[in-house]
């Protein structure tokens, strides 16, 4: 039976409460304090959107789907002069196909869906005279001071007599975000987007310094005095009034609209903002205007919505865990849940500073983060309310969870230390990374064996395994003739490991894989020589600063017995070819070029996607150094596909090449390199 294709009481008390669940959700949502992650609320608008379609006599009146936001207490009420709307959404091709067929001709602009909050900013004579809020659509907060004073890329004035309005987000970008919670670790924010709006909410602007926001725009309208200097396309009016547009890609047909929109989400994890979808819209202002609106979402718009980075779980359990250099985090357990394109069941909860900042407790539904590459965290509670008095306080450790050695407190974050040297949990995370594949890679003896072999006191320091026999191993249960013969041929083989690598398995604190990379390349022959240079020698080392030559110099002093030791056992810690850039003819195409590589890269030949690490490592065939960030060292900025203004802005104004990877791979594949 069809239940949808009869009006039946179940289908009008689920649309009531649908509609009540919306209204609610967005009025928490709107006043600053979420209580479920968008992609549940977007679950729960979409489940009405589809009950009321097949029932459209069960309408609720009023429709909360076509209302804006939610009628916030304003401070400073301002009438819009037009209402500022939602968006139509889309998750399929075809709804952006049948969006461009609608506007037969008409050019499309591509760009980022920017998870912050809409103001509309409006010019009169050339002067800065508002900025308001988005507030319910028709009516919004004046915030100009707040904007003024915190948000980066509006101009106090413009060059155009009349009226001009302009529309776009305002957002808060991840580094400023990061570096702010990093800074206020007993305050933290929750997310971009959260922080955006509450900073706009902020009553001074000196409460909320140090929370810098950046405007970008993506909508212009003029009166006739002022339109008559502006041209039709978007884009080159914003830029020509002084503004800093989203990132436009312009797109003739529907398929190329899609290729735009797909490099976005690929793209996603590099860019310095939260995004959760795409726009397209109309390249030409005027069509736009004359498009015109429905209820609640102008024609001539579309917003494709990509997969959440931010869900809701239940906290199950809280662990804390003993790292190789002795920290001591909290590690979330968490009910399985899809967020950032994979299943997550661990989440850090970072130090107990976070989690008192951000009232956690076990039992709780959070929101759990996953943007980008980075680790999965739980940003935060949602919905306290709904406690039902079973949940636990989380209680941080006073000893060692390993070792139970008392710990000790660091830093204004109060992060948790177990400096007891031979803590157990601390030695078999060490001998773990020693075997892990950037390291000495001893890939036929898995964690759980170390962490066994560790126990049964055969194993403490890496030199260890390089006297482990095939004797010792057979007396454990289920170790075989077999296995036991590849754990032995794999550390042996692990005596190959060199300079670099074994540089890697020490995990010496604030030394990176490229760190240990540029000694390398800086001449140094054996790891014993990077333990006696002196920091004076290292910090002349590309990239080497006073802190890690320190670093290097103090634990590397530590290791010393560590490193005869394995001389003594025949373990290489000499530099390895490997280690060293390929030997490159002096005429490969890019030698002794420094580089720095942006955006989506894609083999031209077969479309096929080519990852950042292998396209890397055929510039360096090319006889190319690479570098991870545009300085004035770099002579070449390679850009893939969908590479924002901000990349190429400073490369530009550090008068760096901009080259577009097309050009580069027909060098590599005409010097037979790629
Ligand atoms: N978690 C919750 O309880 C909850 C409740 C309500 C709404 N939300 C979320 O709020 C979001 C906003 O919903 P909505 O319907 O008000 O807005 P929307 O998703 O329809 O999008 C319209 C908004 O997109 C923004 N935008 C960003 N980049 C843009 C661009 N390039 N061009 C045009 N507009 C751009 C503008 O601010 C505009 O106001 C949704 O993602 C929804 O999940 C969450
Ligand atoms: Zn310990």
């Amino acid at each position: 039976m069809l239940l949808g294709s009869v009006p039946t009481v179940n289908a009008e008390e689920r649309i009531r409460d649908l509609a009540d669940r919306v209204v609610s959700l967005r009025d928490a949502y709107y006043r600053g304090s979420p209580l479920v992650a968008d992609a549940e609320y977007d679950a729960t608008e979409d489940e009405l959107r589809s009950l009321i379609a097949a029932n459209p006599e069960l309408t609720p009146d009023p429709n909360p789907l076509d209302q804006v936001g939610a009628p916030a207490v304003l401070h400073a009420p301002v009438r819009h002069a037009r209402p500022m709307l939602s968006l139509e959404k889309a998750t399929q091709p075809e709804q952006v196909a049948a969006f461009l067929d609608r506007f037969p001709g008409q050019p499309v602009v591509v760009m980022p869906k920017l998870d912050g909050l809409s103001l509309s900013l409006v010019y009169e004579g050339g002067a800065l005279l508002r900025a308001v809020t988005r507030g319910d659509g028709t009516t919004g907060d004046d915030v100009t001071p707040l904007v003024r004073a915190l948000a980066d890329g509006v101009p106090t004035r413009v060059p155009a007599p009349g009226r001009v309005e302009v529309r776009g987000e305002a957002v808060m970008l991840r580094s400023t975000f990061t570096a702010y919670n990093e800074a206020h670790p007993d305050k933290p924010l929750i997310n971009p987007r959260n922080a955006a709006a509450g900073t706009l909410r902020a009553k001074d602007p000196a409460t909320v310094a140090g929370r810098r926001l950046r405007f970008l725009a993506f909508e212009l309208d003029t009166d006739a005095e002022a339109g008559a200097g502006v041209g039709a396309d978007l884009e080159e009016g914003l830029r020509a009034l002084g503004f800093t547009p989203a990132d436009m890609r312009h797109a003739a047909d529907a398929e190329a609209a899609q290729r735009v929109i797909t490099g976005i989400e690929t793209g996603r994890a590099d860019l310095d903002y939260d995004l959760d979808g795409a726009v397209l819209r109309l390249a030409d202002r005027r069509a736009y205007a004359a498009a015109g609106t429905r209820s609640n979402s102008p024609r001539g718009a579309l917003a494709f919505k990509f997969a959440a980075e931010e869900k809701t779980t239940l906290l199950v359990d809280v662990v804390w865990d003993v790292g190789k250099t002795g920290k001591v985090v909290p590690v979330a357990h968490l009910e399985p849940v899809f967020v950032g394109g994979t299943t997550v069941t661990r989440a850090t909860l970072a130090n107990q500073e976070v989690i008192k900042a951000r009232g956690v407790m076990v039992g709780d539904t959070v929101l759990v983060r996953r943007a980008g590459d980075v680790i999965p965290f739980v940003a935060g509670v949602l919905d306290a309310a709904k406690r039902t008095g079973e949940e636990r306080e989380i209680v941080p450790p006073s000893t060692c969870p390993s070792c139970d050695q008392p710990l000790t407190e660091q830093g204004n974050s109060r992060e948790l230390f177990c400096t007891n040297v031979s803590c157990a949990a601390q030695t078999v995370r060490r001998l773990i990374h020693w075997a892990s594949r950037a390291a000495a890679d001893i890939d036929a003896i898995g964690p759980v064996w170390i962490e066994r072999f560790a126990e049964a006191g055969l194993l403490e320091h890496p030199s260890d395994f390089y006297l482990l026999t095939k004797e010792q191993l057979l007396e454990f249960e289920r170790v075989g003739e077999t296995s036991a013969t590849r754990m032995i041929e794999s550390i042996a083989a692990s005596r190959a490991v060199g300079l670099r690598r074994a540089l890697i398995g020490f995990a010496v604190p604030m030394a990176s894989e490229g760190t240990a990379t540029r000694l390398c390349r800086a001449g140094f022959g054996s790891l014993e020589e990077v333990a006696d240079a002196g920091e004076e020698r290292l910090v002349e080392v590309e990239d080497i600063g006073p802190k890690v030559a320190a670093s290097l110099t103090e634990h590397l002093a530590r290791l010393r017995p560590e490193l005869t030791r394995l001389r003594q056992r025949g373990v290489s810690l000499d530099v390895r070819d490997e280690d060293l850039p390929p030997v490159v003819a002096s005429d490969a195409p890019l030698a002794g070029k420094t580089v720095v590589i942006t955006g989506a890269i894609s083999d031209p030949r077969s479309g096929e996607k080519v990852a950042r690490p292998a396209f890397q490592r055929l510039c360096e065939k090319a006889g190319a150094t690479t570098a991870s960030s545009v300085s004035a060292n770099t002579d070449m900025l390679i850009t893939g596909a969908e590479v924002g203004a901000g990349k190429t802005a400073k490369a530009e104004k550090l008068g760096v090449a901009v080259v577009d990877q097309g050009e580069i791979w027909a060098q590599l594949i005409a010097a037979g390199v790629a």
